[in-house]
């Protein structure tokens, strides 16, 4: 075989191997192995008792997640944690576990469905699961606030968002889908003299309400239930829209934009968080994967810069600026169409 060949096999193997990967990291996650080994139970045989996993099963696991980067030491000597297993222990702001656990579990199953799918436009969620990943996440006990806590891990970016727009003449936010809260919590923390409301389904705002009494405290937020498609609370001086037209087609989001233009006053300012679609060879990959996962998941997309234009535009809104930041999301600050002056100043 020529070397040329030799690789591009290589990269096929690899290709085909992520997604063991992916799940050896569930398994570990699922069985809780960093929880014991942060705990000092660190050899076979502890885990094994403690997990009632055979030790046979274990050691193997073991042995790739350190190939990987999850944990050191060895059979022998026992195991740690690295970084990046430090990051599956349960709790703690900064734990991805919960979203470990939904990716290779509900998540995977959606992907099993990944040929279907695409053939179709319906969701792979919905070919795996016979009901939409909104429905499931209304009606399956737990599962809103287990997809919560889920979309928490990944918001490594929120405390980058607080600090790319200038809030200093705002004073009221509100986080329109706003899930957890931990994007305002983060914006209120940032910034002091603003207020601001958690606005999203009924069945999601207990974790928000949660989170915020504990990080912010009561007087300076207020959580409100509501349906995006129908209204959102009006006047205030800074709409955040994190991670939700991802969910949605086109003619959904022009319908949700505009009822946010409707609430903005001319001087507002909307606040898009979104992954933006680069296309050819030298593309980031990670706006890409998740466009397709966004297919998998709630039958949504990612969208080319021109994409958000288009779908603002069609709302009354215009893109002023876009900011670049972590794990390749972007913030998109957009105005309303005529509406030329920045929010109001502070008395
Ligand atoms: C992908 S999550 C994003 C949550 C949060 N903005 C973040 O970035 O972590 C989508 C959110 O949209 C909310 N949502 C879905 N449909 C909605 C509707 N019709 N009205 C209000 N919120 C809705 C969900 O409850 C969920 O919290």
């Amino acid at each position: 075989m020529r070397r040329s060949e030799t690789t591009a096999a290589r990269q096929v193997v690899d290709l085909i191997t992520g997604t063991w990967r992916a799940q050896a990291l569930h398994a570990a996650a699922a069985l809780s192995l960093p929880d014991h080994v942060a705990a000092g139970h660190g050899t076979v045989p502890e885990l094994a008792e403690r997990t009632g996993a055979s030790e046979d099963g274990l050691a193997r696991l073991l042995r790739l997640l350190t190939a990987l980067g999850v944990f050191t030491g060895d059979e022998e000597e026992g195991y740690g944690l690295t970084d990046v297993g430090a990051l599956l222990v349960t709790g703690g702001e900064q734990s991805m576990r919960d979203m470990v656990l939904l990716y290779g579990e509900e998540f995977h199953r959606a992907w099993g469905a990944v040929v279907p799918a695409i053939r179709t436009g319906t969701s792979g969620f919905e070919h795996a699961f016979g009901t939409s990943l909104h429905a499931y996440l209304r009606d399956e006990p737990d599962a809103g606030p287990r997809f919560l806590r889920a979309m928490n891990a990944g918001n490594v970016f929120f405390p980058e968002a607080a600090a790319a727009f200038d809030f200093t003449r705002a004073q009221t936010v509100v986080d329109v889908a706003g899930g957890s809260g931990l994007l305002l919590s983060a914006v209120l923390q940032a910034h002091p003299h603003l207020t601001g409301t958690v606005f999203d389904l009924p069945h999601m705002l207990p974790v928000a309400e949660r989170h915020l009494s504990a990080a912010i405290g009561a007087h300076r937020y207020e959580t409100v239930a509501g349906d995006v498609f129908d209204k959102v609370p009006a006047g205030n001086d800074v709409y955040l829209l994190s991670r939700v037209l991802q969910d949605w087609d086109d003619e959904r989001c022009v319908t949700l934009l505009a009822n946010i233009r409707e609430a903005m006053a001319d001087t507002g300012r909307l606040l898009v968080l979104e992954r933006v679609v680069a296309t050819g060879d030298t593309a980031p990959v990670l706006p890409l994967l998740w466009d397709m996962h966004l297919l998998m998941a709630a039958g949504g997309r990612e969208r080319t810069l021109d994409g958000y234009r288009s779908v603002l535009g069609a709302a009354g809104l215009r893109l002023e600026s876009v900011h670049s930041l972590t794990l390749e999301t972007s913030l998109l600050v957009a105005a309303p169409v005529g509406g030329s002056s920045p929010v109001p100043a502070l008395p």
